[in-house]
């Protein structure tokens, strides 16, 4: 193998997503099956032995593409030259954390790594941000690293799509490959909108070919939209395996582009399109060409749309005041 490995950085990498992640990077998922990476795995001090367990596995596996792992506690080692960097460690909620706790919280953390990533990154870095409130610690990464162009940084509702793709798919009989441009809008939580009227089904619009208003207002959005919390409540643990698959999916499309009269969704730094504030990070249906993401123009949007848009932007909007209070970014 000639060419230079790819620096793909994990923070978080001895939690559950971490561990569904690495195995899956180091046999080629990530970039593709001839590119060889290097791993870098960042966690705080306690988790760092954890962390070499891991590192120990991937070793075993002797995986033909990965040509070495760091582990460290600190941050501007782990940025230092990275060109795919994930963001998964992030401070969960506990018991009688309020809201504005966790987002201090977590940008006790995004503030640094984004400082790090500005300090040290490779100049063609790109940020996804997966540890929640995914979309306000990527705003918080991102406003601490100015000299790194802000379409580099991403949150995840890739998770979010996929879901709504296999709820359709299932309500339909068809298959997930049948579906096409289907667009998660908004903040990566309960409020997203998961929008049926411009994705399509076998040609048709797929609002359309449910036909059933209930089904989609009282079934299809809020089983999407709360699926993080099902999955705790039967798993007794939060989406680990899917997660880790998402954010697969997110950086290969992002690295290799989006299939020709297709889309995703993607939470990245809004233009102002769709009347979502300017810098704000919020999801939109978007193509990936050329290594960018680009956000899908010229989608007409009706009243019902409109109103859950933008009160998943409105709870963004919120977050990112909360954490200007806080002196955060
Ligand atoms: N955007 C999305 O769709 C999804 C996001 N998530 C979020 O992803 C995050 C990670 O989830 P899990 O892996 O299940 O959590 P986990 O608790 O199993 O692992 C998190 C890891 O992050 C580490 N960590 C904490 N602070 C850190 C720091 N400053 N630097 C480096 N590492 C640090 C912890 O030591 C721990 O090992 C959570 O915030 C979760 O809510 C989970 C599922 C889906
Ligand atoms: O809901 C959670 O805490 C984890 C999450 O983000 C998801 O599964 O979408």
């Amino acid at each position: 193998m000639t060419r230079t490995p790819v620096n793909v950085t994990v923070t978080g990498a001895a939690g559950q997503i971490g561990y569904a992640l690495l195995f899956r990077i180091a046999s080629g998922h990530l970039l593709g099956p001839d590119v060889p990476v290097r791993l870098r795995l960042l966690e705080i001090p306690q988790a760092v032995k954890a962390a070499e367990g891991t590192a120990m596995e991937l070793d075993d596996c002797a995986f033909p593409l990965l040509s070495g792992i760091d582990i460290t506690d600190d941050a501007k080692t782990a940025f230092d030259g990275v060109n795919i960097a994930l963001l998964v460690g992030a401070r969960p909620r506990t018991k009688g954390m309020e809201r504005g706790d966790l987002l201090e919280a977590n940008g006790g953390i995004f503030k640094p790594q984004g400082e790090a990533i500005n300090a040290g990154a490779a100049d063609d870095v790109r940020v996804l941000v997966v540890g929640n409130p995914a979309n306000t610690n990527a705003l918080i990464a991102q406003q601490h690293a100015p000299d790194v162009p802000a379409e580099r940084f991403t949150a995840m509702t890739r998770l979010d799509h996929n879901r709504a793709l296999s709820q359709l798919a299932k309500k339909l009989g068809v298959t997930v490959s049948d579906i096409k441009k289907l667009t998660i809008w908004g903040n990566h939580s309960a409020t997203q909108y998961p929008d049926l009227f411009h994705a399509e089904v076998n040609g048709q619009v797929a609002a359309q070919a449910v036909n059933d208003q209930d089904w989609l207002e009282n079934t299809f959005i809020p089983t999407v939209a709360k699926r993080g919390a099902a999955i705790i409540e039967a798993r007794g643990a939060s989406s680990a395996a899917s997660a880790a698959n998402a954010a697969i999916d997110h950086v290969y499309s992002w690295v290799n582009g989006t299939p020709e009269g297709d889309w995703t969704s993607a939470a990245v730094v809004s233009d102002g399109s769709y009347g979502v504030p300017e810098g704000l990070i919020s999801s939109f249906p978007v193509v990936a060409k050329d290594g960018r993401y680009e956000i899908v123009q010229g989608l007409e949007i009706d009243d019902f749309s409109r109103a859950r848009i933008d009160a998943s932007v409105a709870e963004l909007v919120e977050e990112r005041d909360a954490v200007k209070a806080l002196g955060l970014i």
